[in-house]
């Protein structure tokens, strides 16, 4: 499992663990851990150009001292000064080492470009000159490594308000910011090296975690030897209409390669005949009323892609949220709660899958709002409504109510086309009936469907039947990391 932390709670166990060492302890190995890092990336030091961008606060005391470490191995340690002050001991210390303070425009020639601007103290979006000296960075050839968070992002949340660093590399202190987990802010962190200062043993309960594949093999339900189709979970699907039909099919395949011991799939004429042509291991029930009632038990339902939003199907998601199973409800259906939010006042467990269009229905949030800070919203989200949320995107986001939200780390761009939503709702669905709880079976699904769409796509377009198709692969890979 991955753990991230806000800023708060790093700076809380930083002071904890300052109070045990020598003054400037702590930053001298996070510079030697940033210094070793560039090193790396620069292959040979002797010569090579490096501009440290250098803010107001510690984080520009980070780059001042991994500067002095590099310009000591040779290499030439040129330094911006953007803030009203600057660290005055590490200013001090790369001038001792033959470092520079520039004087012009040194960025676009650089080899290296180490972004000190701000860490985790900052507030707000980029002011001058920071905005423009990150925007510098990312026009210039030169690699790009940030210091702890790429400035700009917003350490907590992931939020990028105006300009931001676009790094290849973070080098990170202690432990990883939520913000370099959850987009926009993960999309410009590149890749992410974690820098040990020491701070393990300081750090309270994560604010948010990442599954790894070796999390989800081992959360994943295992058929025992005394399992029969009803003993390993049996999912209902309530979902197409005689428009969307594909929904029906997708979910339905998404559920079958999710593990359900068997899967009831309940609809209206045209969808049940598809259903039907493709997949014989579903058990079809036609509805002639909107209701359940001869559909046989099941321990969950998947409730709304493609079933449309007219009486009929408010009718149907009343009786299956009737039920005493846990149900998750997605795309018609999520349209269908908020018109009718009492829909929801159930016991038993809901997960709820929406994409920012269909949350921000839900909470009344403004979608483009819901981008920017997407934690925040799935996680008042889960509060207001009382279910478990995952919400769909660039960073999918799993939250629920006193535990830390879920991070899903991975995936491709290739799954943004039609009916890969209906693929992750089958799957989670299957989850769910396997008697995962919404919290994992959720995390768990997103994880295998986005390495599913990695699979299927493998570079190059994807149909979301492919992604359900590649299920079975994907947990194989996870096993495989798991070993
Ligand atoms: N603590 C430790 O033990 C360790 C800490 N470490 C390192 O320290 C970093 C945290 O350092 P920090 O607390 O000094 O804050 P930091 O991120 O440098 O920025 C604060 C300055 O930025 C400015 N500023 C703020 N917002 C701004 C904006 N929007 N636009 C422009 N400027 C803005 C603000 O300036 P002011 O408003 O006062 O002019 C303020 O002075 C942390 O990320 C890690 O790298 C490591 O060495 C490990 C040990
Ligand atoms: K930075």
């Amino acid at each position: 499992m991955r753990t991230a932390y806000t800023a708060d709670q790093i700076r809380g166990a930083e002071h904890a663990l300052m109070a045990r060492l020598p003054e400037g302890a702590l930053m001298q190995r996070a510079a030697a851990g940033l210094a070793a890092v560039c090193a790396d990336l620069l292959g040979r030091v002797y010569g090579r150009r490096v501009v440290l961008l250098v803010g107001s606060g510690d984080n520009g005391g980070d780059a001042l001292y991994a500067g002095e470490r590099l310009a000591r191995r040779g290499a030439r340690v040129e330094a911006v000064l953007a803030g009203s002050k600057t660290h005055e001991a590490g200013l001090r210390a790369l001038l001792d080492a033959g470092g520079r303070v520039a004087d012009g425009h040194v960025v676009e020639a650089a080899d290296l470009i180490i972004d000190g601007l701000v860490g985790i103290g900052a507030s707000g979006a980029l002011r001058e000159p920071y905005a423009r000296l990150a925007q510098e960075a990312n026009a210039a050839r030169g690699t790009v490594v940030a210091v702890d968070v790429p400035s700009g992002v917003d350490a907590s949340s992931g939020r990028v308000e105006g300009a931001a660093v676009r790094a290849g590399v973070t080098v990170t202190m202690g432990a990883y910011k939520t913000g370099l987990l959850v987009d926009p802010g993960a999309a410009v962190a590149g890749r992410v090296e974690l820098c040990d200062i020491g701070l393990g043993p300081y750090l309270p309960d994560p604010d948010v975690a990442a599954l790894t594949g070796r999390d989800v093999d081992g959360l994943l339900p295992r058929p025992g030897g005394e399992s029969d189709k009803y003993r390993r979970g049996v999912l209902g699907v309530a979902a197409g209409s005689d428009l969307f039909t594909g929904a029906a099919v997708l979910a339905v395949g998404g559920a079958l390669r999710g593990g359900a011991g068997m899967v009831r799939y309940a609809g209206r004429e045209a969808p049940v005949a598809q259903v039907r042509a493709q997949w014989p291991e579903a058990v079809v029930t036609l509805l002639d009323e909107p209701s359940i009632e001869h559909v046989g038990r099941v321990q969950a339902w998947v409730l709304g892609p493609g079933l449309g939003t007219d009486a009929w199907a408010h009718e149907l998601a009343a009786r299956v949220l009737a039920t005493d199973v846990p149900v998750l409800v997605d795309a018609d259906g999520l349209t269908l709660v908020s018109r009718d939010p009492g829909l929801l006042r159930r016991a038993a467990p809901v997960l709820i899958t929406p994409h920012a269009g269909e949350l921000s229905r839900l909470i009344g949030a403004d979608r483009a709002a819901i981008e920017a800070a997407r934690l925040e919203h799935a996680r008042r989200a889960a509060a207001e409504l009382g279910v478990t949320v995952l919400l769909k995107g660039s960073t999918t986001v799993v939250a629920e109510e006193g535990r830390p939200a879920r991070v899903n780390v991975t995936g491709t761009p290739w799954l943004a086309t039609g009916g890969t939503g209906d693929v992750l709702s089958g799957l989670a669905g299957a989850l769910l009936a396997q008697g995962l709880s919404c919290y994992d079976a959720a995390s768990c699904a997103a994880f295998l469907h986005g390495v599913a769409g990695g699979l299927a796509a493998d570079g190059a377009p994807l149909a979301a039947a492919d992604v359900a198709t590649a299920i079975p692969a994907a947990m194989r890979t996870v096993a495989e990391a798991a070993r």
